[in-house]
């Protein structure tokens, strides 16, 4: 996992850098700019000096544009450089920049017009965006907006004859906070962040517009020689599975955990087999199916590995946990909206490691209150937007607002106050997954650009995410640690099928998805 930060956090960092004589703002930039040329040469490698566009804005993110200009320019490359706003009010370590670029090469003074016309013109080269960076708090100028607009439908028609587009710390016009779009934003081939990427380069927000991952293109990171140490209340961003995922030779089958799957009424049972699935093979000892008793002969059918019990009221699911083996539940796939309410409070009084999902989250959304009191530090919430909206319109409101002033409202800071509302684990789903427990600890899954896993929008694939969480736990990962670890594997497992997927493949592709974490 690394960390990611918000623009708040990357300030105090480099202001705190700064004051203590660490390294001076100046150097600072030279090592941004240094950082963008190489990682221009490194993802572009056939890309042959011909001529940059570049974009500076009025704060340092048009301070890096000037050194890149002037580094670009040593490599050979014919620089077309233009300044939105006035020279004289640039911040100072941005004017030097600005005063040594302009002793090599001509600064041309903005005009939409103008560079609408030179971005019609490129057929090659590239384009450096550094407009707006993490300074950006409110929307562009209009006619800036427009003229990128212009450019992007045109990039997009033309693929195999246009320039390369570099965004120098985030796409202008997005919020490093939210990765939402101010209006307008850019979009970018390559975006080189500085020191940690930022929130918005991985948040996905829904369009339109999109925000987010979805304008960043390829996201790299460059050190520019700031203090390594964590920031506290960072991010992590979910890269790799966090806790052990192997079986080791002396443990037995009670070793890894018995996992309780609840499942509804009859003609009902398949979300609840999809999670008991990926349970069983996500490594959980043992997998229980406890249905209605109507639903039974229907389960028989269809289960092997899987036990079954029935189950017929939250009386009885009290004497069932008397068990201390059965150490992890799982509720709310197709659970049906009264028996969630007879079910979850039973499961949640024998204050077991639990997963609520589907009919466990909604059935309780027109008085959420008395629910989030018997939730605790071992239950896992997995809502989609829709079912979070429904237990959290408040937190859903402020992320759906429109948006006219930055740092906007983050899908970070929503699951965060979630967390601590509920006083649990949540874990809101979407191609940026979240997970917050009510520390504030939090964690970002993102399934964008080179780990895209579209194919996970088809019924049932929340039913397995939830059963992975929940066999996860049974084999003794915290709840923060199994919903985090859940959202990788559940991810990886749609990479590693493809298209076609359905959710019945996920759980049938984590063997391989193992194997390649080498377990
Ligand atoms: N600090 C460091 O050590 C390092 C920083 N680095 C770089 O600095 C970047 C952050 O720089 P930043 O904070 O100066 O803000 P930036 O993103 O350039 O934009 C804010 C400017 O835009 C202006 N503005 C806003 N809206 C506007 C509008 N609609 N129309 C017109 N103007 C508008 C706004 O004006 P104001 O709000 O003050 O009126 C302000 O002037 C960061 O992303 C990274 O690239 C690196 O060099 C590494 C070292
Ligand atoms: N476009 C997408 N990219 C990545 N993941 C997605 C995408 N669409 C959906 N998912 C994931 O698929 C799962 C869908 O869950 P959910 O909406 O509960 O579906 P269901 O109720 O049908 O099981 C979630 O884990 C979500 O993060
Ligand atoms: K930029």
């Amino acid at each position: 996992m690394s960390e990611i930060l918000s623009s708040a956090q990357m300030r105090g960092i480099e202001q705190q850098a700064i004051a203590s004589g660490a390294v001076a703002g100046l150097e600072l930039m030279e090592r941004a700019g240094a950082g963008v040329v190489a990682q221009i040469a490194t993802v572009f490698p056939d890309l042959p000096p011909s001529t940059a566009l570049i974009l500076c804005g009025p704060g340092n993110n048009g301070g890096d544009g000037f050194v890149i200009a002037r580094l670009l320019h040593e490599r050979g490359w014919d620089i077309d450089l233009h300044l939105l706003g006035d020279p004289a009010r640039l911040p100072p370590d941005a004017r030097s920049n600005y005063q040594r670029w302009a002793a090599i090469g001509p600064v041309t003074p903005w005009n939409d017009a103008k560079i609408e016309d030179l971005l019609d013109k490129m057929a090659s080269g590239l384009v450096v965006d550094a407009l707006f960076g993490t300074g950006l708090t409110r929307p562009m100028p209009p006619e800036t907006a427009r003229t990128w607009h212009g450019f992007a439908t045109l990039l997009h028609r033309a693929q195999n004859a246009r320039p390369q587009v570099v965004a120098v710390d985030i796409p202008s016009g997005l919020c490093s906070d939210s990765g939402r779009d101010f209006e307008g934003a850019f979009w970018a081939d390559l975006t080189v962040s500085f020191h940690r990427a930022k929130w918005g380069h991985y948040l996905a927000p829904s369009g339109p517009p999109e925000g987010g991952a979805a304008r960043c293109g390829l996201v790299v990171t460059v050190d520019i020689g700031l203090p390594q140490a964590p920031a506290p209340g960072s991010v992590q961003l979910v890269e790799r599975p966090s806790s052990f995922l192997g079986k080791t030779m002396r443990a037995h089958k009670y070793g890894h955990g018995h996992a309780l799957v609840l499942a509804g009424g009859a003609g009902k049972g398949g979300a609840a087999r999809l999670a008991a699935r990926a349970a069983l093979r996500v490594g959980a000892g043992l997998v229980t199916v406890a249905a209605s008793q109507p639903a039974i002969a229907e389960h028989a059918a269809q289960l092997t590995a899987i036990m079954l019990r029935a189950l017929p009221d939250g009386y009885t699911l009290r004497g069932m946990l008397q068990d201390e083996r059965l150490n992890a539940l799982c509720l709310g796939p197709g659970l049906g909206a009264a028996r969630a309410q007879d079910m979850v409070p039973a499961a949640l009084w024998a204050k077991r490691a639990t997963v609520l999902d589907a009919d466990a989250l909604t059935a309780f959304a027109d008085d959420p209150a008395p629910y989030f009191a018997q939730l605790h530090d071992k239950v896992v919430l997995t809502p989609h937007l829709g079912e979070f909206r429904q237990l959290f319109p408040d937190l859903a409101a402020r992320l759906a607002a429109p948006v006219s002033r930055g740092p906007a409202y983050s899908k970070i800071e929503a699951v965060r106050a979630a967390a601590a509302r509920a006083g649990c684990v949540v874990l809101l789903k979407g191609p940026d997954t979240v997970i917050a427990d009510p520390s504030g600890r939090a964690a970002l899954h993102s399934a964008t650009g080179a780990n895209a896993a579209p194919w996970l929008a088809t019924a049932g694939s929340g039913d397995v995410l939830a059963g992975l969480a929940c066999g996860l736990m049974a084999r003794g990962h915290s709840a923060f640690d199994a919903a985090a670890n859940a959202a990788w594997l559940h991810a990886a497992a749609a990479r590693a099928f493809g298209p076609g997927l359905i959710a019945e493949d996920l759980p049938e592709m984590l063997p391989q998805v193992f194997r390649e974490l080498g377990l």
